[in-house]
Order: C-alpha cells, then structure tokens, then sequence
C-alpha cells in the first residue's frame, strides 16, 4: 500500500498541505510544535477513525474553523493484476462526519477504516506492552478486521449481544428467558471470535519473534500468549456465563468472555513486564507493531503503509539504526517524524523523500 497524495485542512495548526510523497522513506522534519506529528495523526484519522492522541473533538479541528478534512489517494496491489489506485476523504467537526470512499458515500466510518491499512508507532505505544488489556485488544482486532473477511460479522454480533446482556443485567431484576437467549448470542459469537484472535496472534508471533531477536536480543526468547476471558482450556463459554450468570446480576456487568481478553509478550529473560524500562516496554511494543506490518504483508499480501512518531526520541541511535535497516530490507512506504533526522540516513541513501515542516506548513524538499 502506497499513499500517493495525502492532503490535510484544518487539522491542527495545519491550515492546508499537501504531500505527495514516495515509497519507502519519508522525513517530516521540523521545530517543535511545526505540526509534523499532525500529518500521522491525519492519516490515522483515516485508518483508525480517530487519532492517536485522541477523538477528533479533543483538539484535532483547527481552532476556529468548523470542521477538518483529509483527502488520501493511495494504490493497491501495485505489483498485482488487481492494481488499483483508491481515494477517500472525511470531513469531521468533532461531532459528526461526513466520508466518501472512491467516489461513494461511506454509511460507518469503519468502512473509512477498512480501506486504508496504518500501522503507526507513537510516544504513547507502549502502553501495548504495559498499559491495560484494552489496546491490545485493539491490536488483534485491528488485525483481524483487514484480513479476516469473516471477523466483522463476528465481532458485531458479540458487541450487540454484550451491549445487550449487559443493560439486562443491570436491570438487577432480569427476565431469566431473555438473559439466556443473550447467553446463546454470546456463545455462539464469543467462541468463534476468541478462535479468530487466538489463530491471529499465532501468525503473529514468529514475525513479532524473528524481530525481537534482532530488537531486544537481551530479553531472550520469546512468545506471545493469548487468554481468552474465561477458562477456556476447562469449559465452553455458555457454562461459563451459566457459573458467572448470579455474580453477573449482583455487579451488573458481564464477567467472563472474550471482552475480557488479552495477550501477554514472554521474554524469558524478563521475570515481568513490570520490570522493563519504559524505553524497553517501547521496544517491545515496536516489535508488537512491526511484527503485525510483516504479519499484515504476509496475510494481505501487501505491506500496510508504517508511521513512526519521533522515532529518535523514542528509541535510542542503535536500535533505531536496527529497525531502519529492517524496514529498509522490507521496503514498506514509511513516514518518519523528527526534530532531525535519525543519524542512521547519514551513512545509508534510504531517503526517498524529506518534507520541511514549519509553523504548519509543509514543503517538500527537492531531491
Ligand atoms: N486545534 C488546534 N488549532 C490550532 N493549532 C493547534 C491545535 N492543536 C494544536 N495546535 C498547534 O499545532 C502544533 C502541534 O503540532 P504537532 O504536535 O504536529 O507538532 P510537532 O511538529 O509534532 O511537534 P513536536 O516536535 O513538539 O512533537 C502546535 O504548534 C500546537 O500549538
């Protein structure tokens, strides 16, 4: 996937730019608060629905303006017979959206999502690694919803019933009939579901591994576990529901299923992820998210476009000069942010192309 023109109003201090720019890599360079961090949040916004640091309406849309808007043309397949060029755009207040996919009106902005593939690498990532089981959720699910045709129905049809079972529960008198037929949905949903994530994370894992070895030899080994919600190794997830069902009634929520969900990183040289550095907890989390590019590549048969956010604040000059020479070898379109390039573009010529960043406003530099 190669973003070929990527245009961006009124996000941020950003009143209107345009790039065009190259495979493989992209500088943003720029002073602090430039608004280089802005151009991966504009494209996250369209492959995520929303940015990393956070909704639209948490301070995205340029003060004073109505709404912000991102256009991203991009092609597909370029290698392939079923080449294509795409474009979608969305204009958001913070409010309400409006988004358009190849010339179509988009109902959900998860069909926005759908389209444009955005792994993106953040100051706030590792929290994949140390924060809560929410983000890692997110991660397989991210995964699952671009390559797994069949997961969608799947997961709506487990949220709808969890939505369901849950306003039941909180009834604190609920019809036993109507919690057993949600108990059905959930089952019948929750199952497959949690074979989806599981078979996910194991393709995962040896791309995610091969990387670990070459990023953070020092913790040995590694592996990554999934625990599904419930004691799955022992029981179905209906008998599960079935045994929490009165402690179910008395908090008012559901406590088993694959809501509760999540995947562990095992080092075998680290006891816990409680003692790794917050440095280490991002490589970690790196390797999570550039083992899921190769995995993508792998199962989408292209490689999902990668954001790195300040890359050279977040890690140090070797390991960065480590993940360079891996992206360089594996030649995805890549977008960098940096106050200066990381030092490793001095000795390689892996610059495709440097965009000048200042007071939100972007130039390409001439090459
Ligand atoms: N809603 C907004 N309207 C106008 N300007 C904004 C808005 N939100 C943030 N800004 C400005 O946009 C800039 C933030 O841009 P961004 O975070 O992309 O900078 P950056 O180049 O990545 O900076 P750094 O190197 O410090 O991380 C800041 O100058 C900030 O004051």
């Amino acid at each position: 996937m190669r973003v070929e023109r990527l245009e961006l109003r009124n996000v941020r201090a950003v009143l209107s730019a345009e790039l065009r720019p190259a495979q493989g890599f992209n500088l943003l360079i720029g002073g602090n608060g430039a608004g280089k961090t802005t151009v991966l949040e504009a494209l996250h916004l369209m492959a995520y629905g929303r940015s990393f640091r956070g909704r639209v309406r948490d301070g995205l849309v340029r003060t004073g303006t109505e709404a912000l808007e991102v256009f991203v043309e991009w092609s597909e397949r370029e290698q392939g017979p079923s080449a294509r060029t795409r474009r979608a755009g969305v204009r958001h207040s913070g409010q309400e959206w409006s988004g358009r996919l190849d010339g179509q009106a988009v109902a959900q902005l998860g069909d926005l999502c759908a389209a444009l593939a955005v792994v993106t690498f953040e100051p706030g990532s590792h929290a994949l690694v140390s924060g809560g089981g929410e983000p890692r959720r997110r991660f397989l699910d991210w995964g699952l919803f671009h390559v797994e045709p069949a997961f969608t129905a799947v997961w709506r049809r487990y949220a709808r019933a969890l939505r369901q079972r849950n306003a039941l529960l909180k009834s604190r008198a609920p019809a036993l009939g109507q919690l057993e037929a949600w108990d059905r949905e959930l089952a019948a949903s929750g199952e497959p579901l949690s074979d989806f994530r599981q078979s996910y994370l194991e393709r995962v894992e040896p791309a995610f591994s091969a990387l670990a070895e070459r990023l953070t030899p020092m913790f040995g080994a590694t592996a990554l576990s999934y625990q599904p919600g419930w004691r799955r190794d022992e029981l179905p997830l209906a008998d599960a529901l079935l045994l929490a069902r009165d402690r179910d009634i008395s908090t008012g929520h559901t406590s088993v299923g694959p809501h509760r969900a999540d995947w562990r990183i095992e080092f075998a040289n680290v006891a816990s992820r409680a003692h790794l550095s917050r440095g280490q907890a991002k490589l970690a989390a790196l390797c999570a998210l550039l083992g899921q590019a190769a995995c993508h590549a792998e199962l989408a048969g292209e490689w999902p476009v990668v954001a790195l956010d300040d890359l050279a604040s977040e890690l140090d000059q070797e390991h960065q000069a480590r993940v360079l020479e891996w992206l360089a070898a594996a030649h995805p379109q890549v977008f960098i942010t940096g106050t200066d390039a990381p030092r490793w573009f001095s000795r390689s010529a892996g610059v495709e192309k440097t965009f000048c960043v200042t007071r939100g406003d972007i130039r390409a530099l001439d090459a």
